[in-house]
């Protein structure tokens, strides 16, 4: 599979519409960050990509247009690790590993094993006695290891310390170096996968609010400040996010890079950090944009 194509996607839990009609593709060999403010929905569209729920309306298919919904063949490319633990009660890191191999005949045991390892953790240990930071570790170390073009992965670093933080990054990487493919992160720490993601994907109110290159989005993303009518006069007509006021100094946001003329002297132009970005994206209270 080359491509998952999202048409429409609408989901509803009883009278509560999470889902209003989401439109994305994720290409092949990309690193996605996909981007949201807590209850919007991330995890809830994974779970319907990777057929472990059903949409309301709208289809998921591959670039073919053919549905991945019941569809074994195209099913079997796709990887969801969430830190909801899907494993029977009693089951030992060993077994979870063994069962994996067991489904897919490519799941690169070896590598597997050298995480298990790295990471300090009992191939013995039950997965139900494993520390929240633990149980991400092996859900990590899985998806990295099945052979899968599209692995997403819900939280990925939940409860884990910032020494294995960094080293879930760099396997991450080194798994994509060696086999390129398309991860999908869901992740609350922004800053910390600024420089490992491709493309970011930015859901708010159930619809897809920013689908975007990275790299273009850190050459177009700038605050400009400065007196408020200094920045007015600079900015004029010119597309802003929004704007904040301190005073009758002002900051704008914006996400389509700066107006063609040279920058004042009595203005000042900075480099937006995605995280910022999201929260103006994000944090509805418009401040008189
Ligand atoms: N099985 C379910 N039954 C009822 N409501 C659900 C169910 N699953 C999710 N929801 C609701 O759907 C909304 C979206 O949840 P979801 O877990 O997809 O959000 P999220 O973006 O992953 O959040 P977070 O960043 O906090 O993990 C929430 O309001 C949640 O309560």
């Amino acid at each position: 599979m080359n491509k998952i194509e999202i048409q429409d996607l609408h989901k509803s839990f009883g009278q509560q519409e999470v889902l209003k009609g989401i439109n994305l593709t994720f290409e092949a060999n990309t690193i996605y960050a996909l981007l949201g403010r807590n209850g919007v929905g991330k995890s809830t569209l994974m779970r319907l990509i990777a057929n472990q729920a059903l949409p309301s309306r709208g289809v998921i298919t591959d670039e073919n247009g053919t549905s991945l919904q019941d569809n074994e063949g195209l099913l079997n490319d796709v990887y969801l690790a969430s830190t909801i633990a899907l494993y029977p009660a009693g089951v030992t890191i060993d077994w979870v590993l063994t069962t994996t191999a067991h489904f897919f005949a490519e799941f690169d045991m070896a590598n597997a094993k050298r995480l298990v390892a790295k990471f300090a953790l009992d191939p013995q240990s039950k997965v139900t006695k494993l520390s929240t930071g633990q149980r991400t570790l092996l859900q990590v170390l899985v998806a990295l290891n099945v052979p899968c073009q599209f692995i997403f992965l819900d939280e990925p670093v939940l409860g884990l310390d910032a020494p294995n933080r960094e080293a879930v990054y760099d396997e991450l990487l080194a798994a994509y170096n060696q086999h390129p493919r398309t991860f999908v992160i869901a992740t609350h720490l922004i800053e910390e996968i600024a420089n490992l993601i491709n493309h970011v994907v930015v859901i708010a109110d159930g619809q897809v609010l920013l689908d975007q290159d990275s790299n273009v989005l850190a050459q177009q993303s700038r605050t400009v400040s400065g007196a408020t009518s200094a920045v007015d006069a600079y900015l004029v007509g010119h597309a802003r996010l929004r704007t904040e006021h301190h005073g009758n100094t002002s900051t704008a946001i914006l996400v389509n890079g700066l107006p063609d003329d040279p920058i004042p002297d009595d203005v000042r132009a900075q480099a937006l950090p995605l995280q910022k970005l999201f929260i103006a994206l994000t944090t509805g209270g418009d401040s008189n944009a």
